[in-house]
């Protein structure tokens, strides 16, 4: 337990759309706490830039490749006993992505019943612990495009301005449903990473969030 009452062996999921800034926050709090962090990997995505010049063709590559890829982050979390950040959630893979894709027609029927039944086996595994907190980054529209722009993944940057938008309409809604786990929202006007006050008022919220959830659970069965 560190001075933020966070335990050694948590979990903290950073959540929230593309471009946003969950790696940045993640690497900032794995720093301040010294935890390890579970990273998403876009430099080395065999898939990640033909699905973006192709939604149809390579959706259900790309999400059997991401399940993939976060099963194995799972279970190395897992087996190292927690005390890590982790960019991006695997509630989101499923409840946006591949759900966006099926609902406007980039996925089959049959692809996204066959990636939620393969996402649900996998679920069902010891590897799967909810997170003790999902941290939830939120902002405008145009200030997320902003910063996909200047972060400059030319993929993202010639991706019509649509999908940011149905995507960022989803994932107020999808947050606002969300209960597998206690949620800290926090807003991208709210704070700096590289302001300690900053990172330490969020620190404090992290621990108050993982507390209260404890509390909450204690003498049930
Ligand atoms: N708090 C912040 N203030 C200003 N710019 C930020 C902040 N967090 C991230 N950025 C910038 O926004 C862009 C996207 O951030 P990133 O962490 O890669 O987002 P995500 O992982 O959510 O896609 C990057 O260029 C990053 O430097
Ligand atoms: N499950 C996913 N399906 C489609 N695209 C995805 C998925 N997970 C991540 N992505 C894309 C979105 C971005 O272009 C990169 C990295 O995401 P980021 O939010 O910048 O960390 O991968």
């Amino acid at each position: 337990m560190n001075a933020y009452n966070i335990p050694d062996n948590a979990i903290i999921t950073v959540a929230g759309t593309v471009g946003v800034g969950k790696s940045t926050l993640t690497a900032a709090l794995a720093e301040q706490l010294n935890f390890q962090t579970s990273l998403e990997q876009v430099d080395h995505n065999p898939y990640l830039e033909k699905f973006y010049h192709d939604f149809e063709r390579w959706s259900f590559h790309l999400q059997i490749y991401f399940l993939a890829e976060r099963f194995k982050e799972q279970k190395k979390m897992f087996e190292l006993g927690g005390g890590f950040v982790q960019d991006r959630s695997i509630y989101e893979d499923t409840g946006i992505f591949a759900k966006m894709h099926a609902d406007q027609g980039t996925m089959s029927k049959t692809d996204y019943d066959t990636y939620t039944s393969l996402y649900e086996a996998m679920v069902m595994t010891p590897y799967f612990p909810h997170p003790d907190v999902l941290i939830y980054i939120e902002g405008s529209l145009p200030s997320i495009l902003t910063r996909i722009n200047e972060r400059g993944r030319e993929m993202e940057i010639q991706t019509d301005v649509s999908y940011w938008e149905h995507m960022h309409g989803r994932y107020s809604q999808w947050i606002s449903e969300f209960n597998a786990c206690p949620v800290l929202r926090l807003n991208i006007d709210d704070y700096d990473v590289n302001d300690p006050a900053s990172m330490s008022e969020i620190l404090k919220q992290v621990g108050a969030a993982i507390g209260r959830a404890t509390v909450g659970t204690q003498g049930k069965l």
